[in-house]
């Protein structure tokens, strides 16, 4: 294989033309995406950055991701209501994002974007566009000039073309233009614009980052740094590409080999609920012999005798789209439906009420979602640092609820005493990036959210004897989830909401599912009034080095 490139880098451009072999390429379909790291081979200097600087980066393309991503979902919600709005739902967004302060304009980037990484998802083209990694909301290949040359920066492979991606690592990328990118006859592809770039960045070694489309599904991942070697053939252009080493294994490779594989490695548990969750959920350990210890495995909170069920007034509604004026649920949320219809929940609220037992709407209703339990295939694995941990077989969109925190319902007095304090959970302690949701309500008309507090602190939910996969859940300085206080089954906000775990951002699939604990540092004492002290192993750019 390796011989076969460095040919093929001897080629001259006139032969890179090959006739489209119809018959072997019909049917098949365009690699689901992945992404590899990006390297630092980049001939322009402007973007290298210091080892620091990333800190920034990270945190910046992630909260300009998750605004994008919120206020998204906000206007989808809007329109879903029959509320015009002017312009495409995904420019308003972006709109938006681009008059939020985090935001500046970026130029050509060649190589690394600062802030992204190999395996980040993207469901909206323009989301690439806001980071910096591919400023065309539509073309494949974005160009920009080194040195005077026209060089390509970034290419997407996403579906139109038939762009093979094996898992060597090598992209054969089909050249833009021409009938190669439709049904229609039509012309030849030319060598100009995006495919002459393309050739330029082959002749000058010039790294080209590869976005990998999903066909049928608007998602993209990104791909990593892959250097264009050199295509073949005639009729239309044919690049090869093959990824620069070094960069971590592409998350699509790992997803198929782990479908594929009939015993899947390090299996510890086929299905820890053992058939209480809709889909089974399994426990891997692939990195030492240690087995889980048992754990009683409950889907629901267990109240004890003296936490009486409080019993909530329901909506009349009799389909499953309620009137956010006249649906008395709606009426608590504020006169609306905190879900859109994809079931992502639209923003972070002190307290969310979900239709329940008492309204009259089925339960496909759209605001019936956490209650509905586990829809994404998570499993709990044995992480490098934290003990074991929850992550997901599949993409998560942001929004998507996860799962709930169960366990047993505990005053105040009885969580002091418990021996074990792992596993509790103080409701009214979730944590809330208040500056994300300041930063929708600058836009959309939103209601704020607020940390809870004051009344709702005194009761715990404790997972040390018996829970679900919500209790393996680890913290992190910077976590995809957070934890939204939900009622639906009755109406005791005070002291008993649910504790519902939602995505804040797209996950990609095998990366670590977490939350912030919310502790504060130094707020934790043993029985003897002496501080104690844990260390965190977030492994986040901006760890606070300590859970408390
Ligand atoms: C709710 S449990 C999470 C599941 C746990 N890792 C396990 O193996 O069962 C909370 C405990 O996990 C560990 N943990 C979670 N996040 C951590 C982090 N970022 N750094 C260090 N330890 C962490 C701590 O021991 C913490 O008390």
């Amino acid at each position: 294989m390796k011989n076969r490139l460095e040919g093929s880098l001897q080629r001259s451009v006139s032969d890179w033309k090959i006739k489209r072999k119809r018959s072997t390429r019909e049917g098949k379909q365009v690699p689901r995406a992945v992404v590899d790291d990006i390297t630092p081979s980049v001939p322009s200097g402007s973007h290298h950055k210091q080892p620091g600087d990333h800190i920034d980066a990270r945190s910046k393309v992630r909260k300009l991701l998750q605004l994008y991503q919120a206020t998204y979902r906000k206007l989808k919600q809007v329109k879903e209501q029959g509320i015009p709005i002017v312009g495409r739902i995904y420019l308003e967004a972006a709109k938006a994002v681009k008059k939020d302060p985090v935001y500046t304009k970026l130029g050509a980037i060649v190589g690394n974007v600062p802030g992204v990484e190999v395996g980040d998802e993207f469901y909206y083209r323009i989301e690439l566009a806001i980071v910096g990694l591919h400023r065309l909301y539509q073309g494949g290949i974005d160009t920009s000039k080194v040195n005077g040359v026209p060089v390509a920066i970034s290419v997407i492979a996403s579906g139109g073309y038939p762009d093979e991606l094996s898992s060597s690592g090598e992209l054969i990328y089909t050249g833009s233009g021409g009938k190669a990118g439709s049904n229609k006859d039509g012309s030849d592809q030319k060598l100009e614009r995006g495919n002459l770039a393309l050739k330029n960045s082959i002749e000058t070694k010039t790294p080209v980052r590869v976005i990998h489309g999903f066909e049928g599904e608007s998602r993209i991942e990104v791909g990593g740094g892959m250097l264009a070697r050199g295509p073949k053939g005639e009729m239309v252009f044919k690049y090869k590409l093959q990824r620069i080493a070094g960069q971590p294994e592409l998350t699509l490779h790992a997803v198929k080999a782990i479908r594929k594989s009939k015993i899947r490695e390090g299996l510890c548990l086929p299905d820890i609920s053992q058939g209480s969750e809709r889909i089974p959920i399994c426990v891997i350990n692939t990195i030492d012999d240690m087995r889980l210890a048992p754990l009683k495995y409950i889907t629901e909170v267990t109240y004890p005798t003296w936490c009486e069920k409080e019993p909530q007034k329901g909506c009349n509604c009799t389909n499953h789209f309620s009137d956010p004026i006249r649906c008395a649920c709606a009426r608590k949320n504020g006169g609306e439906i905190p879900f859109n219809r994809d079931n992502a929940i639209v923003k972070a609220k002190r307290l969310v009420y979900e239709c329940g037992p008492w309204c009259r709407c089925p339960s496909t209703c759209y605001n019936r979602v956490s209650q509905h339990g586990v829809k994404i295939p998570l499993e709990i694995f044995k992480t490098g640092k934290t003990g074991w941990g929850v992550r997901s077989l599949g993409s998560i969109s942001s929004g998507s609820f996860i799962c709930e925190y169960t366990g047993e319902l505990l005053n105040g007095e009885e969580a002091e005493n418990r021996q074990n304090d792992e596993y509790l959970f103080d409701i009214g302690r979730n944590y809330y990036d208040e500056e994300l949701w300041e930063g929708i309500k600058s836009v959309v008309d939103v209601q704020s959210s607020t940390s809870s507090s004051g009344t709702m602190k005194c009761f715990t939910i404790d997972g040390a004897e018996c829970s679900n996969v919500g209790r393996f859940i680890n913290h992190s300085c910077s976590p995809n989830l957070y934890a939204q206080n939900v009622l639906w089954d009755h109406g005791d906000m005070r002291r008993t909401p649910h504790i519902m775990l939602f995505a804040v951002e797209n996950i990609p699939p095998l990366q670590e599912l977490t939350y912030h604990y919310n502790y504060k540092v130094g707020s934790v004492h043993d029985e003897n009034g002496n501080e104690k002290v844990k260390h965190c192993y977030c492994g986040a750019s901006d760890c606070r080095g300590r859970l408390y």
